[in-house]
């Protein structure tokens, strides 16, 4: 087991990461809390029937309530929101109580949301089960969607500790391989050369990936990712460099409908957009080919998916969080491990998705 400590400017917590480390979440609960009045764990129906009886064996001599969402994005709604909330209220949770997200980092966005407002916060605990959630349960971003456009409702609002035991990611199906996989190619991209090089000569086949190489990318990501986020909670500056690949891959998300397209799926596609922006407009210096070619094989999409309207990408796009006065800025690379934040005009985004 490894223990990374996550410093934020409102909050410090551990990441308690490793094989079996559920079994630590009993002890710290106890350590933690005084006077533990009630635990609500929020769930999907997929982990919950894969998973739930491991983590309710954890909490002797507690007897937690639980409230299960439907599984993937549908758990990021307002009527999922507005439900987990009414669960809390009859249950008669208070501020002496802790919800526990249980499962991958849609599970993570709502349940750190309904944290953040529930009696205008009470204490919450990550314990993801994807490989996407080494971004998703660190860092304190937590949302719903909107129609209008991707996490557009939300809060910055930390855990208290994250549990990410990695035996519950033998489960994942391919697709969420890939997709959590995206977000550790992303974090490695936009801060170290040397463990993107890394990645790209060891990782062949994600569904042969060894104990080890996981560990060590989730690892690598969380400890990049508390980097950005110990300098800029909030994003008012450096933060913004997590969203790379996210200004179109948002975008695609929503236009497609959420849950059509996994999270790490439309990023990768929305990565590759703006590398090529980068080498056109930053001069990066980096093997387009070769890059597409390794992706491809570990089973990516490299294109925008078929059917999706160039105008209508825009107009998400201007919906972006990054966007100031309806300009997109992009973040680009200078080279691998040194982004910056562009504004590009409608005119020059509008031509390049004519030609990727
Ligand atoms: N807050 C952040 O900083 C942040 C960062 C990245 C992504 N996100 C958000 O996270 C979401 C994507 O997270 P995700 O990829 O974990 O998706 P997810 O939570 O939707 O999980 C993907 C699918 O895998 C299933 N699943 C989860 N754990 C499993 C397991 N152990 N075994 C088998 N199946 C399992 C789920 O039921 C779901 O069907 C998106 O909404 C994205 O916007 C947030
Ligand atoms: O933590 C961050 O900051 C990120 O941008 C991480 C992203 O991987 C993640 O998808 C995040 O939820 C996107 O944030 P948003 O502000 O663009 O909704
Ligand atoms: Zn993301």
């Amino acid at each position: 087991m490894e223990t990374i400590h996550i410093q934020t400017e409102s909050k410090n917590y551990p990441v308690f990461i490793g094989e079996g480390v559920l079994n630590k979440l009993g002890p710290f609960l106890k350590n933690h809390f005084t006077n533990l009045t009630r635990i609500f764990i929020i769930t999907d129906e997929t982990v919950a029937k894969m998973h739930l009886d491991k983590l309710t064996s954890e909490l002797n001599p507690w007897d937690p309530i639980v409230f299960t969402t439907p599984s993937g994005e549908k758990a990021k709604t307002f009527e999922v929101f507005y439900s987990a909330l009414s669960k809390a209220l009859e249950d008669q949770l208070d501020r002496k109580s802790v919800i526990l997200a249980f499962g991958g980092g849609a599970v993570g966005d709502l349940s750190g949301f309904v944290a953040s407002v529930y009696m205008r916060g009470i204490p919450f605990i990550q314990i993801p089960t994807t490989i996407l959630a080494h971004d998703s349960a660190v860092g304190g971003k937590t949302a719903i969607n909107h129609p209008l456009g991707k996490n557009m409702i939300g809060a910055f609002y930390q855990p208290e500790a994250v549990f990410y035991d990695l035996e519950l990611l033998r489960t994942l199906p391919p697709q969420e391989v890939r997709s959590g996989f995206a977000e550790v190619i992303k974090h490695a991209l936009i801060y170290d050369a040397n463990f993107y090089h890394w990645l790209k000569t060891s990782v062949q086949d994600l569904n042969a990936i060894s104990a080890e190489q996981l560990t060590e990318s989730l690892t690598k990501g969380i400890k990049i990712k508390n980097e950005f986020v110990r300098k800029d909670e909030k994003e008012t500056g450096v933060r913004a460099y997590l969203n790379f690949g996210h200004t179109l891959g948002h975008a695609i998300e929503a236009e497609m409908g959420y849950g059509n397209i996994t999270h790490g799926e439309a990023v990768m596609i929305g990565m590759i957009f703006a590398l090529k922006l980068s080498k056109q407009l930053t001069g990066l210096d980096f093997d387009m080919e070769e890059f597409i070619e390794w992706v491809e094989g570990l089973g990516y999409r490299t294109k925008i998916p078929k059917g999706l309207a160039i105008e209508n990408l825009l107009k998400k796009m201007k919906h972006d969080k990054k966007s100031i006065a309806e300009s997109i800025r992009f973040v680009l690379l200078e080279s691998i491990g040194r982004p910056i934040l562009k504004t590009i005009s409608d005119s020059s985004i509008v031509e390049e998705l004519k030609v990727f």
